[in-house]
């Protein structure tokens, strides 16, 4: 099948390059220059795993293209939607207007019979208002089927998906031949977009348009709020001396909770779930449901706590203030295996202890060429060594495998102070501990930790 893929971002390129290696024959369409040159040459222009070598074999086997002219569209007979649908700056709510313009872009050149089918993540009732900027070419068809991969696994998660989910006009009633059963319109397009997923027993669940943007909406709420769950009962869990890791360990084990996304700590951030829940709540505002939108700011709330929270830790373990004081920081991305810094809830923690007067050093092996132009209070170093060099705290941030198992001792080597914040509770504590470090994490007891040990006194 020809197939275009409109907005080549994390989304976009992933599922270029995807659908490229399920043997479709795709053109990737961006409007920055920069990124349609380097997706051209088979480079990725962001750290995924496993992008690379898909993009060159794309490019190896010609069925992979990329462009920044809307005309290079013409002829698909599938486009897939994957602009970005960011917070707003003056709301809370999703800003469309790349979508809108995507569309209007690309009208001239949808062949008739062809389909758009989009991939962003949209507030319920966008595809009706879409509906309105396609209303020249009834000609087209127009359906929904959002994306769920993860960024550090997305060529994964695009090839196995947990499940595909088709928005459809009229639903499930219109999607299939009412005596025969065979799919119709944009769901017998996706069939055969996704053939290989199907054909490996990947499920797909056929709705009408609000379900299907609800879906997503919903499916990322739900995420956010089990990790804003576990990281207040892992306050609870500090003021009472109890372990978070534990708690969380056994609460998962029963099927009905499931032991996913309740690991607690720094909290979530990047340029999905902490937008996502605030155009859900703006989308409940809008709609009366009234204690969604109170679920969604509590998820909210909690979540930006913990950096809050971080950071006075940071100033207990340094004497009461982090001014003047040497920190490290590990970690900028606002998760491991990606150079992703959108809302990056490390980079948000650094940022505000420097603006609290400490000397703060940041080290990440993606993340440091995409972080260090945005943040002139911080300094990055891409060497973790050289960032190690006289820390009177370190604190690790996101949770990448090379500081997970970083050497207490090596580390102890270089520091001036053997105090550690593991605001992402990976580190094997008791290794930490017989090499001399005192260590603090985020719901692992800390009231009675605090009684019992004190941090070695700063030298002013
Ligand atoms: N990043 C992720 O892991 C996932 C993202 N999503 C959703 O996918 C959408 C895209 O997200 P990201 O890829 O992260 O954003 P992104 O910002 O990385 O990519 C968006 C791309 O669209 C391009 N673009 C903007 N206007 C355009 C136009 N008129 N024509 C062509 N290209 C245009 C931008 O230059 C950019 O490269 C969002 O709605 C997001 O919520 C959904 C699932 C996963
Ligand atoms: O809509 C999207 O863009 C995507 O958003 C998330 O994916 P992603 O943002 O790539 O990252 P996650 O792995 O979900 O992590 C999000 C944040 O939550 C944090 N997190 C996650 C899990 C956990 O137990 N604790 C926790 O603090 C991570 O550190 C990270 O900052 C969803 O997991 C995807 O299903 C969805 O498609």
């Amino acid at each position: 099948m020809k197939i275009s893929v409109i907005g080549c971002g994390y989304l976009g390129a992933v599922h270029a390059a995807t659908l490229a290696s399920m043997g479709h024959t795709v053109v990737g369409i961006d409007v920055d220059p920069g990124k349609v040159e380097q997706l051209a040459r088979g480079a990725a222009p962001f750290h995924e795993p496993g992008l690379d070598e898909l993009l060159r074999d794309g490019r190896n086997t010609g069925r992979l293209t990329f462009s920044t002219d809307a005309a290079a569209a013409k002829g698909a007979q599938v486009h897939f939607l994957c602009v970005g649908t960011p917070q707003d700056k003056t709301s809370d709510a999703a800003n469309l207007t790349f979508l809108v313009s995507a569309i209007e872009t690309l009208l001239p050149h949808l062949a008739a019979g062809a389909v758009v089918v989009g991939k962003s993540t949209v507030p319920v009732g966008t595809v009706e208002m879409l509906r309105g900027v396609l209303a020249s070419r009834p000609d087209v068809l127009l359906g929904w089927n959002p994306e769920f991969l993860r960024q550090g696994t997305a060529v994964k998660d695009s090839l196995v998906p947990d499940r595909l989910v088709y928005g459809v006009d009229g639903g499930r009633a219109s999607a299939f031949h009412p005596r025969t059963g065979a799919p119709l319109g944009v769901t017998a397009a996706l069939d055969a977009v996704y053939e290989p997923l199907l054909e490996a027993g990947i499920p797909r669940l056929v709705c009408n348009f609000a379900t299907a943007e609800l879906i997503k909406s919903a499916a990322n709420a739900f995420l956010a709020t089990k990790v804003s769950f576990i990281n207040a009962v892992a306050e609870l869990c500090d003021a009472k001396g109890a372990d978070v890791a534990e708690l969380a360990e056994a609460m998962g084990m029963d099927p009905r909770i499931g032991g996913r996304y309740l690991h607690a700590g720094l909290g979530f951030g990047g340029g999905c779930l902490p937008k996502d829940i605030r155009s859900f709540r703006t989308q409940a505002i809008h709609a009366g449901v009234t204690a969604l939108d109170d679920w969604m700011r509590l998820v909210d709330s909690v979540n930006l706590g913990q950096r809050e929270r971080t950071v006075s830790l940071a100033a207990g373990l340094c004497g009461g203030s982090v001014a003047g004081r040497s920190i490290t920081v590990l970690g900028a991305s606002f998760k491991p295996d990606t150079d992703d810094i959108r809302d990056s809830p490390a980079l948000d923690v650094a940022d505000r202890l420097a603006a609290c007067g400490a000397h703060v050093t940041v080290t990440d092996p993606k993340a440091v060429n995409q972080a260090w132009r945005r943040y002139p209070r911080l300094k990055f170093e891409a060497s973790m060594e050289q960032a190690l060099e006289g820390a009177e705290l370190v604190m690790l941030l996101t949770e990448w495998d090379e500081y997970r198992s970083l050497s207490p001792a090596a580390a102890g080597a270089r520091v001036r102070r053997r105090v550690v914040l593991d605001a992402r509770n990976v580190l094997d504590a008791a290794a930490w501990q017989a090499s001399g470090w005192l260590v603090r994490g985020l719901g692992t007891g800390a009231a009675a930790y605090a009684s019992e040990q004190a941090p070695a006194p700063l030298s002013s």
